[in-house]
């Protein structure tokens, strides 16, 4: 059986990767193309919908998609915890079908994260350094705001981290209390880096991708869970067992 996919973006940079990437999946079909101009009726008659549009944006296609009972791959950024936490509640009445958010489809970027997560709870002074492109029209990233979000879960019973003078701009923006900066830069694609500082040591984990190419794995794994997705899962990380390496060879 092939799944009929809707794909919502279709014209930009992660849109173009995707439509190549399922021109050679086998069982995916994209069905319709959705730009800026298009109704979101024209997701109609598709099994699933992949949304890689605008932070601004995604919500409505999410919201359309469910209600026409198709289930969501979104990797638009934007995504912050509230808002999952809404969109859990959602899907919690519609036990059929399933949204699928991935900050990041890249697994390096994934296995940082995880690596920085596992580390938060013992260093009480950490920062995020993210730099993108400059026509990224978001900051902090859906990845840079994921990660402070897990760290700050990770730590949770030791309260805020040392940020001093947090409250001067330039000092960043904090995410659960960790403070991002933002770089937008010609010549970069995407990257992240945690620093965390203890006594006498600095522990950093920086993640650079270079090319759309470090999406394609992730995007195809994530393509593949969507059609039996229910509930909302977030994170490339929940798609795969990072502990034995299973299901990360695409
Ligand atoms: N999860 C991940 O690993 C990654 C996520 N991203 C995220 O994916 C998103 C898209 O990134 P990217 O492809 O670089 O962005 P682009 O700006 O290249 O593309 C955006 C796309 O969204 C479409 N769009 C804008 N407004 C609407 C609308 N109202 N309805 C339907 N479509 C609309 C645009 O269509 P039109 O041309 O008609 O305006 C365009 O096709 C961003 O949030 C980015 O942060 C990016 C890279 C990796
Ligand atoms: O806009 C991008 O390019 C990217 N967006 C995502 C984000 O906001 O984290 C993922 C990746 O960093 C590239």
């Amino acid at each position: 059986m092939t799944t009929k996919v809707a794909l919502v973006g279709a014209s930009g940079s992660m849109g173009r990767l995707i439509s190549q990437l399922i021109e050679s999946e086998p069982g995916f079909e994209v069905v319709a193309r959705l730009g800026s101009a298009s109704p979101l009726s024209d997701m109609l008659g598709a099994d699933v919908a992949v949304d890689v549009t605008r932070p601004g944006v995604s919500q409505s296609v999410v919201d359309f998609a469910l209600d026409n009972g198709l289930s969501v791959l979104v990797g638009t950024s934007g995504w912050s915890a509230d808002r999952i936490t809404a969109l859990e509640h959602r899907l919690a009445t519609l036990p059929e079908l399933g949204v699928i958010i991935v900050p990041n489809f890249s697994l390096g970027s994934v296995l940082a994260t995880r690596f920085a997560t596992m580390a938060a709870r013992f260093f009480d002074s950490i920062e995020i350094v993210e730099a993108h492109h400059a026509a990224k029209i978001d900051s902090p990233s859906g990845t840079a705001v994921r990660t402070a979000e897990l760290m700050a879960a990770a730590r949770a019973e030791l309260g805020p981290v040392a940020a001093p003078h947090a409250d001067q701009r330039a000092r960043g923006q904090q995410v659960g209390s960790i403070p991002v900066h933002s770089i937008r830069l010609q010549g970069i694609v995407a990257r992240q880096e945690v620093i965390m500082g203890g006594d006498g040591e600095v522990l950093s984990f920086t993640h650079d991708t270079l090319s759309n190419t470090a999406y394609e794995k992730g995007i195809r794994i994530a393509l593949r869970a969507v059609v039996d997705a229910r509930g909302v899962t977030v994170g490339l990380d929940s798609l795969l067992d990072l502990e034995s390496g299973s299901g990360a060879g695409a």
